[in-house]
């Protein structure tokens, strides 16, 4: 007998004995019969654990009150969702008190704190007996604790508060995805929100929750709602995956699986429904979880060793829910010994899970910001020579028109080209003339300042939009750059070989439209420049 003034912290299984009995041919008086036959078999474990699929069991607890007062305590199943649950209070051999709960009544009578079964006992001098008949075609796990009203209270505050603290995490997380969903319109994020709701829901109805707070009358929903959710949430997760991993493009098999899947899992799930036949559509919630569980590990491998990064945030996030959902099905089957941590690992699992295909998302869309900037580059720049390309000159110049229009501040322009270019490429070869030019690039890039613009304008001649600079000063530059120029000598075979360039130079006037106008007035003074002798600077206004 367990003594009522010890404290106990875990579940009582070993105090219990308890006598299986499937075919519920026994009566609670022929079950007292039996247990004071010395029928009943002693429980090994802490939380004793009858598989799945139609276990009906009988436990007894015997309380010895030793003080000469009458003692208050709880007595707490503490497993949402057993259809049935009959405790039977006996004393000298009477029974002196009963309760018939479980599943299969309305929620009406259950604490509101505990989703489990709370018998509150009053418990006289000597020794109380407890009979419990449990059955359900459920998994059939029951952990048995003795509190005092503090005790109780302590124990649900926290389970309330650490429920709480996980369905707040996950709630953050489905809003703030909406959310992104609609300010991105990218439907992963959707998806995700949906994966995550789904799971939020299914988890809601498996701890009972759903059955204690929003259905307490539906006992005929509750009875499908946790096969159904368990579908859902395969169904979402699917979904999600195989639009996160792209799988219709990557790995087509997969892809018509995962629809496979799906379409037979609601066919079985309907024909139970159809045939009223609750334990099937339990085995068909299971079975699916594994398929489910194996095609998202699948696939996340399978994109993995494509090589792609998210997939790596995706996978490990799917392995952790994976071994949560693992353990908690192990445990609740009776194949691993059951306590609150496994009782809960899948609900931790997928705090994990989510939190990892939140970076998942959040990868994917770097990347994609990556290649966009990448490409924006490659469209904008000169292969050769790395500046700016005409198309980029015009789309950056725009601004610095905006302002020398608007702030009536200088901007100058030099343009230049170099001298005999074709001669280059006829006496050494094409491949000498692209490392003249990738040169003079350098050349460039080394020389202007931070908010010059510099870009390869066509063949080999080069244009330098200089911002807040006078004419004057954009000469000067302009003969710095020759001077280099001029230093900078190439090598073929040996033999040095010179480089020089004919420089134009403008800056802007009041009669210029627009940019053209500007170019072109200095590609007047570049083509004098040309004239008098190339290797020179030539300005617009010196003409
Ligand atoms: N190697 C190489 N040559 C190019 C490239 N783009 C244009 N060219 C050559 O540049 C030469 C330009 O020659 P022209 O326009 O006659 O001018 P030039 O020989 O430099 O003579 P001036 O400008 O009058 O000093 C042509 O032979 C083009 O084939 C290029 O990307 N690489």
């Amino acid at each position: 007998a367990v003594s009522v003034m010890d404290r106990h912290t875990g579940p009582l299984g070993q105090a219990v004995v308890y006598l299986e009995d499937p075919q519920q041919q026994l009566d609670y008086q022929q079950a007292y019969q039996r247990w004071l036959q010395g029928d009943f078999v002693p429980g090994t474990d802490a939380t004793l654990t009858f598989g799945i699929g139609g276990a009906s069991v009988w436990l007894l607890l015997e309380l010895d009150n030793t003080t000469p007062l009458t003692q208050f305590r709880h007595l707490l199943l503490d497993t949402p969702w057993i259809d049935e649950v009959h405790f039977h209070v006996f004393r000298h051999g009477v029974e002196i008190s009963r309760w018939i709960t479980g599943d299969n009544y309305p929620f009406t009578g259950r604490s509101q704190l505990q989703t489990g079964f709370v018998k509150s006992l009053e418990l006289r001098p000597g020794l109380t007996q407890v009979l419990i008949h449990a059955s359900t075609p459920d998994p059939m796990l029951v952990p048995l604790r003795v509190m005092d009203d503090a005790e109780l209270m302590d124990f649900s505050l926290r389970r309330v508060f650490t429920y709480g603290l996980g369905y707040g995490f996950l709630l953050a997380l489905i809003f703030y995805n909406t959310a992104l969903y609609f300010g991105i319109r990218d439907r992963r994020y959707l998806l995700y929100a949906l994966y995550l709701s789904v799971f939020t829901i299914a988890n809601f109805s498996y701890t009972g929750h759903g059955f204690a707070w929003l259905w307490p009358e539906s006992v005929e929903w509750q009875r499908w709602a946790q096969p159904l959710l368990m579908i859902s949430f395969g169904c979402a997760g699917l979904l999600f995956a195989t639009t996160f991993l792209d799988m219709r493009r990557h790995w087509r098999p997969a892809y018509r699986a995962a629809v496979v899947s799906v379409v037979l899992v609601l066919l079985a799930f309907t024909l139970s429904l159809v045939l009223q036949n609750q334990p099937m559509a339990l085995l068909v919630a299971f079975v699916f979880m594994l398929v489910f569980t194996l095609l998202m590990l699948l696939m996340g491998l399978y994109r993995v060793r494509q090589g792609s990064v998210s997939a790596r945030f995706y996978l490990a996030a799917v392995v952790f829910g994976a071994v949560g959902t693992l353990v908690t099905t192990l445990s609740v089957w009776g194949a691993l010994p059951s306590s609150e941590w496994t009782f809960r690992a899948a609900e931790m699992g997928m705090l994990v899970e989510a939190t990892l295909l939140a970076l998942a998302l959040a990868s994917r869309i770097r990347r994609a910001q990556q290649r966009q900037q990448q490409a924006e580059l490659a469209a904008n720049t000169d292969s050769l020579t790395q500046l700016n390309n005409r198309r980029a000159l015009y789309q950056r110049a725009e601004t610095f028109w905006g302002v020398a229009e608007r702030r009536k501040v200088p901007l100058s322009v030099v343009v230049l080209d170099i001298d005999h270019f074709k001669d280059f490429n006829d006496t050494y070869g094409h491949a000498f003339g692209d490392a003249v030019l990738q040169r003079l690039g350098q050349c460039i890039r080394e020389n202007i300042r931070e908010q010059d613009l510099a870009a390869r304008w066509g063949g080999e001649e080069f244009i330098i939009l200089m911002p807040n600079t006078t004419l004057d000063k954009a000469v000067t530059f302009a003969g710095r750059l020759l001077e280099v120029l001029r230093n900078t000598l190439m090598e073929y075979e040996g033999e040095r070989v010179q480089i020089t360039a004919s420089f134009g130079v403008a800056q802007i006037e009041r009669q210029d439209l627009n940019l053209d106008d500007l170019i072109q007035r200095a590609d007047q003074a570049l083509y004098q420049a040309k004239h008098e002798g190339r290797n020179r600077v030539c300005s617009c206004g010196q003409m």
